[in-house]
């Protein structure tokens, strides 16, 4: 479903990726891991083209969206949670969540579903959610897109413990789903139970690649670019 080949992006004259290499299947669910500031979100933004790569190609069902802008490569079926959620303050719970809504699948009764929370809060306004409301509802917004991919950048970072809870469980029925995800976040041990397979991102490179269990019989991946 996407394909990096040899991602290389910049911040004005500063480099961050040196030819970023992945690819996800349909119907997988893939981490992205490294330490901060390696260039896991940038990877994300260059997807996104909202840091568009300066050399080599973004296959996403086969077409190069590499030079694309982000709204086409939104509508062209990838759905971000962004890190820091950005809903929509003065919205209400239903209003972010029907303001970008498009195509078949996903209804508001299904996300309400997933996440009853917000069907509780549906006509509270955007800046009276907790974090981890605010985090369901960039969830629930992303899938109403029905998106062929779904990214999350820090799917539970600064939530609550048993807020978290919730957020694995979901994406757990997302996977049941079979939907393709790509994932961020800094709790291992979630990724390691809910991902197929993971990527590790070193100073800008995929150092490694391979399954949860071929990640648990190498410790020397954890030790040497996880500092773990
Ligand atoms: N807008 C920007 N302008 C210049 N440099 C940036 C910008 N955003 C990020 N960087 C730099 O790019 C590098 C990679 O950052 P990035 O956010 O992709 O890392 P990350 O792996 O997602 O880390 P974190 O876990 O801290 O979010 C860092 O050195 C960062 O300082």
């Amino acid at each position: 479903m996407l394909e990096l080949q040899n991602v290389e992006t910049s911040y004005g004259s500063s480099q961050v990726l040196f030819g970023v290499n992945l690819q996800i299947n349909e119907g997988e669910i893939v981490s992205l891991l490294g330490r901060n500031g390696m260039g896991k979100t940038t990877t994300v933004r260059s997807i996104m083209g909202l840091t568009p790569a300066k050399a080599g190609a973004i296959l996403f069902k086969g077409n190069d969206i590499s030079r694309q802008k982000s709204f086409r490569i939104a509508r062209a079926g990838i759905g971000l949670v962004p890190e820091g959620r950005q809903i929509f303050p003065n919205l209400s719970v239903r209003e972010n969540l029907v303001a970008t809504a498009r195509g078949k699948g996903w209804d508001l009764g299904q996300i309400y579903d997933l996440f009853p929370r917000l069907a509780e809060r549906q006509n509270n306004m955007g800046n009276q959610l907790s974090g981890g409301e605010q985090q369901m509802l960039a969830i629930g917004r992303a899938l109403l897109t029905n998106p062929d991919l779904l990214i999350f950048d820090e799917a539970s970072e600064g939530l609550a413990p048993v807020i978290r809870t919730d957020i694995w469980a979901s994406i757990r029925k997302l996977r049941d789903m079979r939907q393709t995800v790509l994932i961020i976040d800094g709790n291992l041990d979630a990724l390691m139970a809910v991902c197929d397979r993971h990527y590790v991102l070193e100073k800008g490179r995929i150092v490694w690649n391979g399954s949860s269990e071929e990640f648990a019989n190498a410790p020397e991946i954890k030790k040497n670019h996880l500092g773990i």
